[in-house]
This record gives structure tokens, C-alpha cells and sequence, in this order.
């Protein structure tokens, strides 16, 4: 089963609740909440506060999406504002495997995200210890960016790792996703798409996330 996990990026931030609510009365199942710190990418967004503010107002899956340098400094104010999934970047890790033993002691699920430049095998050692990996299909830091189509034959090979192993492993795509092109990046291994553009910046967002679940239910 396919998911979808509209990007708040792309939200209308005077009006979150009811961008948030919108999306998940149409079906959406997880809610992907983008933290860039103007560090590791050149963009500065969302904190564990507004996290925690959003909490009770929503039942979404709360996946998280740590663009920031040291997440070991932010992961247990995260996890305490009530993040499900906690992805940190492989780029921005120092001692990757620490950092998802370190998310996993919370109970929650880890995820490692690779840039589009980053081969697969930096992810090698530690795929037995996550929940999921986020391939990104543009370069992190901004919505509505073009999908970067060198992301279609890693999907596929990150796929065959994964069966080969025998692995529950999620795997994830994040990055200028939209109706006409989501066909193609889960008949390439994804199974959690990423929206954020496509979906907030449409003329109808019940409409697209029901759409992009139609795609999605139909492969
Ligand atoms: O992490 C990021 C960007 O760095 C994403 O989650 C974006 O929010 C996706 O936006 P679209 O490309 O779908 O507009
Ligand atoms: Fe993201």
C-alpha cells in the first residue's frame, strides 16, 4: 500500500490547522513536517514548538525531516513534541549509526536521508537498524523544485537491496513529486511519497491528495 505524506512546507503557515485538517480528511496518511536550520541547508523553517503546537490537533503519522547539522543536540526535543518517525540526513551525521541508536531509544522510528549526490552505500552498514530510508529527488532545502530523474535507477537499486535482504525497510521519496510523475517513482521502489508543491499548490488539496492516493492504490 502506497502512502502519501504531504509536505507543510508548501502550507499556508497563517493557516496550518486548517491546511493540516484538510489533508488529513482527504486520506493522507502521514503529515511531513520539514526542519531546516540555515546550516546545513540554505533555509530556516519549522521548530519543535510549532511541532508540539500541532500535536493534538492532528492524528497523522508526524514524520519529521531533520535538515539541520548535530541533530543529536534536537532529536529529544523532537521526539518530546511528538514526532512517530525521526529522519536525519547521513550527510549531516557524524557518527551515523549513534544517531539512530540514539533515536530508536525513544521508541520511535528512525530513517536515514540521502541528497541526490549521495551513493547508496553510505547507507550500507546501517540499513539492518532503520524503519526507513528517504531518497531525495532534489536538493534539500526548498519546495517546488524540478524532480531530479538520476533519483529513478537509485530507487531501483536501493529496491533490490532491500529484498535481496529481506528487509522491512521503507522506502521513501521526497522531491518535486506530482500526478503526472508519481506513476513512475513507485513503479521504481517507493512505497511513501513525499508532496508538498503538487498538493498545497494546487486549486483543489482534497482533490490532489485523493488523486495522488488513486495513483498510488491503482499500481
Ligand atoms: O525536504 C524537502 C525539501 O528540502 C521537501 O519535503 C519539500 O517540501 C518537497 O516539496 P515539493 O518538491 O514536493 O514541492
Ligand atoms: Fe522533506
Amino acid at each position: 500500500m502506497i502512502k502519501l505524506a504531504p509536505s507543510i512546507l508548501s502550507a499556508d503557515f497563517s493557516n496550518l490547522y486548517c491546511d493540516i485538517n484538510l489533508v488529513e480528511q482527504s486520506g493522507a496518511d502521514y503529515l511531513h513536517i520539514d526542519v531546516m536550520d540555515g546550516h546545513f541547508v540554505p533555509n530556516i523553517t519549522i521548530g519543535p514548538l510549532v511541532v508540539e503546537a500541532i500535536r493534538p490537533k492532528s492524528k497523522l503519522v508526524f514524520d519529521v525531516h531533520l535538515m539541520i547539522e548535530n541533530p543529536d543536540m534536537y532529536i529529544p526535543q523532537f521526539v518530546k513534541a511528538g514526532a512517530d518517525i525521526i529522519t536525519v540526513h547521513a550527510e549531516a551525521c557524524k557518527h551515523l549509526s549513534r544517531t539512530i541508536q540514539l533515536i530508536k531509544s525513544f521508541g520511535i522510528k528512525a530513517a536515514v536521508a540521502l541528497n541526490p549526490a549521495t551513493p547508496l552505500n553510505a547507507i550500507e552498514y546501517v540499513l539492518d537498524d532503520i524503519d526507513m530510508v528517504l531518497i531525495m529527488s532534489v536538493n534539500p532545502g526548498f519546495g517546488g523544485q524540478n524532480f531530479i530523474n538520476s533519483t529513478l535507477p537509485k530507487l531501483r537499486k536501493l529496491k533490490e537491496i532491500i529484498s535481496d535482504k529481506d528487509l522491512k525497510v521503507d522506502i521513501q521519496v521526497d522531491g518535486g513529486i506530482n500526478l503526472n510523475n508519481v506513476k513512475e517513482v513507485v513503479e521504481a521502489g517507493a512505497n511513501i511519497i513525499v508532496a508538498g508543491s503538487a498538493i498545497y499548490g494546487s486549486d483543489n488539496i482534497e482533490e490532489a491528495v485523493k488523486e495522488f492516493k488513486r495513483i498510488g492504490a491503482s499500481l
